[in-house]
């Protein structure tokens, strides 16, 4: 990335001195608080461990959840005990993150230790970008390092604000993985590029879907937007999800995908429920047969063998959203089918990568997260990545 790194930094920048380091610990967690997932935790470790090997006093701030106010279920206190584990060594946690007591406890920090601050959301100046709630975040560090990438599409004070008060103020090595892997996916591909969009909705989508129109070689459409697509090309959808006021759209996006040569595919045959249930009757049927009472909610065994031929000779796919209502098994098979179609296309050298949300949900639940060549940690921040936005949190940083 054309911004200045962890990597950029010398011993002299880090050794003794305190770094504020944003990450998005903002995990999923049970009933019961248990972190379900510490992918997000995991991801940030090199950053953090190469700071404290350099000798680094290091201070962790995030957000968790969207409190309104301080949430006693929204504090970090077991991110602090996992993370803990995972550094095998003791991280020191705060109850606040800002004020009088954080400072004596950040003051008596040696050198390679780590602290935790309170999630920051429990000030609402955090969210506002507060400029004094930012001067009192940076007043216990030196420098600043952004990692929360999941995090890097919000202008807050702990992404954005702090740039302000601390220098050098430089990217993470999660934050350049994840631009290595997405910016040049979009900007310099190894071609032919597909990518494979997914999801319930055509309005959520529409940026990314405009942006990678004028990018990839093949467009694939997945998910519950494609009856919007179909509904715009005269054909019957049943009870599925349509979004009525998106038709003329989907028409100009197909339409454009035409004019730009790039190969538009949607779905041949799909899979038609008679209810929203885990124990619909499913039945496949093509596109131009979906019963009048039918509601589609996963691709067919057809459409799974079209897309696998465009992929077939692929040299960098970028998949956003599941292709069906994957978190019910019975309509899981065509997202499953894509997941494995990646795995295999990237053991021929291209590469996979998997914007967050649900389709990284989806690669996980088929246990082949470790076979993509890169999984995103941010689902809005890699959409808004994709879609070509400058994201705030890295904009801010200094100039490599
Ligand atoms: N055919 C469909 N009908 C209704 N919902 C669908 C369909 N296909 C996928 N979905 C739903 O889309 C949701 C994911 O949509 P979205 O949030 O846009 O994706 P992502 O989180 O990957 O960005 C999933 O919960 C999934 O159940
Ligand atoms: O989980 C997050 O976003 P994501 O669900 O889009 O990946 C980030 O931590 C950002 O959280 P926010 O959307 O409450 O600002």
């Amino acid at each position: 990335m054309s911004k200045k790194t962890l990597a950029n930094l010398s011993a002299s920048d880090i050794s003794g001195k305190r770094a504020l380091v944003r990450v998005d610990f903002n995990v999923p967690v049970d009933d019961q608080g248990n972190i379900t997932d510490d992918t997000r935790i995991r991801a940030a470790l090199p950053t953090i461990q190469d700071l404290t090997q350099k000798g680094a006093k290091v201070i962790l701030a995030s957000h968790f959840g969207r409190p309104k106010g301080v949430d006693d279920k929204l504090r970090l206190t077991p991110v602090a005990k996992r993370l803990s584990e995972l550094l095998g060594q003791e991280v020191v946690k705060t109850d606040d993150c800002i004020g009088d007591a954080v400072a004596a406890q950040v003051a008596a920090l040696q050198n390679g230790q780590v602290l935790l601050l309170e999630n920051v959301r429990f000030y609402k100046e955090e969210e506002k970008n507060d400029p004094e709630f930012a001067k009192k975040l940076a007043a216990n560090a030196d420098f600043y390092v952004n990692d929360a990438f999941g995090t890097a599409h919000r202008a807050h004070a702990s992404t954005e604000g702090v740039t302000h008060y601390l220098s050098p103020s430089v990217g993470g090595y999660l934050i350049e993985k994840e631009l290595q892997y997405l910016q040049s996916a979009i900007e310099d591909p190894q071609r032919p590029l597909a990518a494979i969009i997914g999801g319930s909705k055509v309005s959520s989508k529409i940026g990314v879907i405009e942006t990678l129109l004028e990018k990839c070689d093949k467009l694939i459409i997945g998910g519950g937007m494609i009856f919007t697509f179909y509904k715009a090309r005269g054909l019957s959808v049943g009870k599925s999800l349509v979004e009525e006021d998106k038709l003329e759209l989907a028409k100009t996006l197909e339409a454009k995908a035409q004019e730009r040569g790039v190969t538009f595919l949607l779905p041949t045959d799909i899979v038609s429920a008679d209810k929203f249930a885990p124990d619909a009757n499913a039945t496949t049927v093509s596109i131009e047969n979906i019963p009048a009472d039918g509601m589609g909610l996963d691709i067919g065994p057809d459409s799974v063998k079209v897309f696998q031929a465009a992929l077939a000779d692929c040299k960098t796919v970028i998949w956003n959203g599941p292709m069906g209502v994957f978190e019910f098994d019975k309509f899981a098979t065509g997202t499953e089918a894509i997941a494995h179609t990646l795995a295999e296309i990237g053991k021929t050298g291209t590469t996979t990568i998997i914007g967050g949300g649900d389709s990284v949900a989806a690669v996980e639940k088929v246990g082949l997260a470790d076979q993509m060549s890169h999984i995103s940690t941010g689902g809005g921040a890699s959409l808004e990545l994709l879609e070509g936005k400058i994201l705030p949190g890295i904009a801010a940083l200094d100039e490599a």
